[in-house]
């Protein structure tokens, strides 16, 4: 076994925020970790100049789909809390969502924790859906842009509250981040974007108590014959395929990876793939319904500037005439998003987008036993997608549009909302009954003593803010249990 060493306490699969994370709490727990990658690290592009950015579409286009830090080198790092009725069950259009099996004041003090690891700049003002925090933001919010403070104070004269997007970058006097156009789906070349490599899988390589091993695939989760316990990993590289066995082994490969290789993992023991001997495994896919407004600017286009500054929560609970939680109005990054219709529209979509101010529209999308995976042999063979929250997401949209005009903007052009969900949960999500979650209160596969999964499949709900700041509290609450090597109290939710 050349490319990996033994004696491990723990094997993480996956380096996204889920894996990466995890790996920096337990180091600083004096635990030995490795962490398996099928990706390589990212690297500028050559044919860049080194100020350039590359778009997640140009490196999706050239057949690269993993990578170390998953896809939070690419994300906009907006890092938000859930809310705390998120955690409650709550209706929505199509029916009430899941209650989590942990409380908010539960997360709270890893979200903090979270927060100061990945250098959140934020501030409560403005935002009424903001939960109750036991210490301030790390750092104040990003400041606006004087383009972006003129659209916010117009918004703010209609008695409308405008909060600030809480962002984790380095900026400060001696911060890598210099507010580029480039952030919200580009791989940051200064790394300057607090993603899960820089923030927290390069801390814990440093420690001396993780080893990396990239361009390595998971192929199963290996048990004893009772199925009880997770004894180690299937891992291949470069065609050669090792065992490597550790005290405890956690799933970390993302939304779609998680489950399917659980299902791989399938034997006497756990026929139907682990975690899933009620059927919950791969099920109950849910995450956001979105979609764009455009608020038109002006015939020029907008010059090159982080936009991405600005959110409107004022709605997340209810709004007049809607009985149901909306969502969130958030300003995007500078996204090429013409490089992602028909061809024959790009032209005039270029032209809009180039020339409005781009926001984001999201509202929750819940899962059902019908929403997920359908596996097949060793392969997901059909994805279905949680029911979209249309009629919550017309009327978020129509809300959005008038507060745009009554702030002055004549001309809003609006986008239908996608069908596909975005920051999908919920593929192996936590609960408290065994026939409809597949992992306890601590992310820990039911049944089993020393499995976990925590990255994005682990979240029941993904309330209608982004969701990663979540999958980051929830590695470091783990990252205690497992480094204590006990079981907590179970946690009675009210
Ligand atoms: C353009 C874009 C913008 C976004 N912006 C935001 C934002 O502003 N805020 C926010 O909260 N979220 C945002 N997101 C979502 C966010 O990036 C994801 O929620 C987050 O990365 C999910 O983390 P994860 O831990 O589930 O793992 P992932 O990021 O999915 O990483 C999983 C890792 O596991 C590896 N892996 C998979 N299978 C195997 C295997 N068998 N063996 C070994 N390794 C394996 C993969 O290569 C990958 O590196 C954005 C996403 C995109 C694409």
């Amino acid at each position: 076994m050349s490319w990996v060493k033994s004696g491990y306490d723990v094997i993480i699969v996956g380096s996204g925020p889920g894996g990466s994370t995890l790996a920096q709490g337990l180091a600083r727990r004096d635990c030995n970790v490795l962490v398996v990658e099928q990706g390589e690290y990212l690297k500028p592009d050559p044919a860049r100049s080194e100020q350039q950015t590359t778009f997640i579409a140009d490196y999706q286009r050239r057949g690269i789909r993993h990578n170390v830090g998953g896809e939070s080198k690419f994300y906009g790092a907006a890092l938000y809390r859930l809310r705390e009725n998120d955690f409650r069950a709550s209706p929505t259009e199509h029916g009430e969502s899941t209650a989590w099996p942990l409380s908010y004041a539960d997360l709270e003090p890893y979200y903090d924790e979270g927060e100061r690891l990945y250098s959140v700049h934020g501030s409560p003002e403005g935002d009424p859906s903001e939960p109750p925090r036991s210490r301030p933001f790390p750092h104040g919010p990003i400041e606006h842009e004087p383009f972006i403070a003129d659209v916010v104070k117009r918004l703010q004269g209609c008695g409308v509250p405008v909060g600030y997007i809480p962002k984790g970058v380095d900026r400060g006097p001696n911060g890598r981040c210099v507010l580029c156009s480039t952030c919200d789906g580009y791989f940051c070349h200064r790394d300057a974007k607090m993603d899960a490599e820089v923030a927290a899988l390069r801390p814990a390589l440093k420690t001396g108590r993780v080893d990396l091993c990239t361009g390595t695939d998971c192929l199963k989760v290996l048990t004893t014959p009772d199925g009880r316990r997770a004894t180690g990993v299937l891992l291949r590289r470069g065609g050669e395929e090792v065992t490597v066995h550790a005290d405890v082994v956690v799933v970390s490969a993302g939304i779609r990876e998680s489950p399917l290789l659980l299902w791989r993992s399938r034997n006497d023991a756990h026929p139907k793939g682990i975690g899933n001997a009620r059927g919950a495994l791969g099920r109950y896919l849910a995450g956001h319904t979105c979609g764009f407004i455009f608020p038109f600017m002006g015939l020029r286009p907008i010059p090159e500037l982080h936009q991405k500054t600005f959110a409107i929560n004022a709605f997340y609970g209810a709004a007049e005439g809607w009985p149901y939680p909306l969502g969130v109005i958030q300003a995007t990054g500078q996204i090429p998003i013409w490089q992602h219709v028909f061809p024959l529209a790009a032209p005039f979509v270029k032209f809009v987008a180039r020339r409005s101010l781009v926001c984001l529209l999201m509202t929750e999308a819940v899962g059902t036993a019908e929403s997920g995976f359908d596996f097949h042999e060793e392969r997901i063979a059909r994805v279905h997608n949680p029911k979209a929250s249309r009629e919550t997401y017309r009327k978020l949209r129509d809300t959005a549009v008038s507060l745009f005009h009554k702030a002055g903007f004549r001309w809003v052009h609006t986008s239908v909302h996608f069908d596909a969900p975005w920051h999908t949960v919920g593929t192996a999500r936590m609960g408290v009954d065994p026939a409809s979650s597949v992992l306890d209160a601590d992310c820990r596969v039911h049944g089993m003593d020393n499995l976990y999964v925590l990255d994005a499949s682990s979240l029941p709900t993904a309330g209608a803010v982004n969701t990663t700041l979540t999958i980051i509290a929830l590695s470091l609450r783990a990252a205690e249990t497992i480094a204590r090597g006990q079981r907590r109290p179970r946690v009675e939710v009210a």
